[in-house]
């Protein structure tokens, strides 16, 4: 699908697939850490293009190996090179690359007294760990890290992660060891060099806030991933829609031979009186993408409220679950969205005529929160819905599974359980495609199928009524027939875009109205 972009790889798979090309024969473990090295350090000169002085961390493992390599490369590429590593015998990769910079250079101790007795450098490698952490660091590491995350301007700006910052645990974005409150004293990487793939950790918080640019660096491995492909369940980034994306334009666009109700009918279903701005800044964004008809349904004492622009929007009472059977009777509606400004007991009254006609079905806000407390609700859910939670209601929907996010366990060196596998167990339990909003919103199908979208240079969409909007998007792109988990990611992308393109002093009023421009850059 032409939404997405990368795919993400578990530690696991990349650790299955690089095994597969060292036995397949297509490549040595010791050409692969050569491979990883030198293309790290080939991006750190491309963004510091004049060579300077580098000191460069290398750990126990592998990750050390990498660095061992960089420091070779950026010794031959005129690169005054300080290496700290530990006084050990790591697998047989590294030990060969730590042997060839002996040739070079010395190996002083890896520790905080040593890198603060170092002249300060221009840069700072993370070698330390990568994919092979399974615990906290011990504090002798844990020092290094919080003086490379400190205030301290000889640090600061100048680090690069190979694979990714140290303590961070690549499969769910935690950092291993730091209290939530202590992480912004944890190493901030101007720089990621990943290979091959993006890992769950560099998209999920709070990895993807520490990892600076991620970029990916190809060792060479992209046949085997490719061969191994059908034996994983797809989990992609969605691209950015500067990133090519060819076949947007196509699912976007309308064929000059439609009329409007080729393009669907939206319902948005509204509050009681009083609460109906939510109500109408979905149906303003269902109209705006494109849905050929919109009516908003509030019950009959609120209708007043709604009689204002846009004229656009058609308007029908609705007091109860008879009418909505009434109303739905109609074959030509295609999508509805109960939630925002709903009231929680009119949502709960309506969802079990709205999901027994098996519509695509967008439920946010006060939906959720009817669903939450009453699991027969639960139970009626299809694939065709989609669940739209921020975290707090997804809490509420699925407590056992929010808590087993709770990072303790993994502190501990035990579980990991990603936001990723949350929202995975959530759409399976449910039978629903789930949006888990956030920053680095995840979307999931009953099937499996998983998407990560990354707005964290979007602070300005967190403003009330912007859930709002995202719901009328998904219930606009669900009308006019895209299927839910990519009307689920494409509203998540189009909000963003929305967002990015508006900018500072961003209210949620504008996110409809910046759609005409997000879908005209688009070439829609
Ligand atoms: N496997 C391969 O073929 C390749 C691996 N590469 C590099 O290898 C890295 C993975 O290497 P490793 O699997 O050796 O693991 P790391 O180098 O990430 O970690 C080293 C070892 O430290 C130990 N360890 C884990 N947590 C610890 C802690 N808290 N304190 C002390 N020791 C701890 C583990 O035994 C682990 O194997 C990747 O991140 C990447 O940088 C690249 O060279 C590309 C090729
Ligand atoms: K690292």
């Amino acid at each position: 699908m032409m939404l997405f972009g990368s795919e993400i790889l578990t530690t696991a798979q990349m650790r299955a697939i690089e095994s597969d090309a060292i036995d397949s024969g297509a490549a040595t473990g010791l050409q692969l850490m050569e491979r990883a090295g030198t293309l790290a350090a080939g991006h750190i000169r491309l963004a510091n293009p004049k060579p300077g002085r580098a000191v460069i961390l290398c750990g126990p493992g592998n990750n050390g190996g990498d660095g061992y390599v960089v420091a070779r490369q950026l010794h031959h590429a005129g690169w005054s090179v300080r290496v700290l590593g530990l006084d050990n015998m790591p697998g047989p990769d590294a030990a060969h690359m730590k042997a060839l910079w002996q040739e070079l250079g010395p190996i002083h101790p890896l520790s905080d007294e040593q890198l603060h007795g170092e002249a300060p450098a221009d840069i700072y490698v993370d070698a330390i760990f990568g994919t092979g952490l399974t615990r906290p660091a011990d504090h002798r590491i844990m020092a290094i890290l919080k003086r490379l995350g400190s205030d301290d301007p000889r640090y600061r700006d100048k680090l690069y992660a190979i694979d990714c910052v140290s303590g961070l645990c690549l499969d769910c974005g935690a950092m291993l060891g730091w209290p939530d409150d202590q992480l912004s004293r944890a190493p901030h990487a101007r720089m990621t060099i990943a290979f091959d793939s993006p890992k769950p950790g560099h998209l999920l918080r709070p990895g993807c806030l520490l990892s600076g640019q991620v970029v990916i660096a190809d060792i060479g491995i992209s046949a085997q991933r490719r061969a191994a492909a059908t034996q994983r369940q797809p989990l992609h980034a969605i691209r950015r829609p500067g990133d090519a994306a060819p076949g947007l334009p196509r699912l976007l666009g309308k064929s000059p031979e439609g009329h409007k109700y080729r393009h669907g009918h939206a319902i948005i279903v509204a509050g009681a009186a009083g609460h109906g701005g939510a109500a109408r800044l979905s149906a303003r964004a269902a109209l705006r993408l494109g849905a050929g008809l919109v009516t908003l349904c509030p019950p009959q004492p609120a209708m007043p409220e709604h009689a204002g622009p846009p004229d656009a929007l058609m308007r029908r009472p609705i007091d109860d679950g008879a009418a909505l059977a009434d109303l739905l009777t109609d074959g030509r509606i295609s999508s509805i969205c109960i939630g925002p400004g709903c009231g929680i007991n009119r949502a709960a009254e309506l969802l079990p005529t709205a999901l027994q006609t098996r519509l695509p079905c967008i439920l946010d806000a006060d939906a959720l929160s009817a669903i939450a407390r009453d699991d027969s609700l639960l139970a009626q859910l299809h694939d065709r819905c989609v669940l739209t939670p921020h975290e707090g209601e997804f809490s509420r929907l699925f407590p056992d599974i929010a808590a087993r996010l709770h990072k303790a366990e993994h502190q501990a060196g035990k579980t990991c359980h990603s936001r990723i596998d949350a929202t995975r167990d959530a759409s399976a339990r449910s039978g629903a495609v789930v949006l888990l909003k956030g920053p680095d919103t995840v979307v999931a199908a009953p099937t499996g199928e998983c998407c990560i979208h990354s707005a964290l240079d979007v602070p300005w969409l967190a403003t009330a009524g912007s859930g709002d909007v995202l719901a009328g998007m998904a219930a606009g792109l669900l009308a006019r027939a895209i299927p839910p988990f990519h009307a689920a990611g494409l509203a998540a992308l189009l909000h963003a875009e929305a967002a990015r393109q508006f900018g500072p002093g961003l209210i949620a009023d504008d996110l409809p109205e910046q759609i005409p421009s997000v879908l005209r850059a688009l070439e829609v």
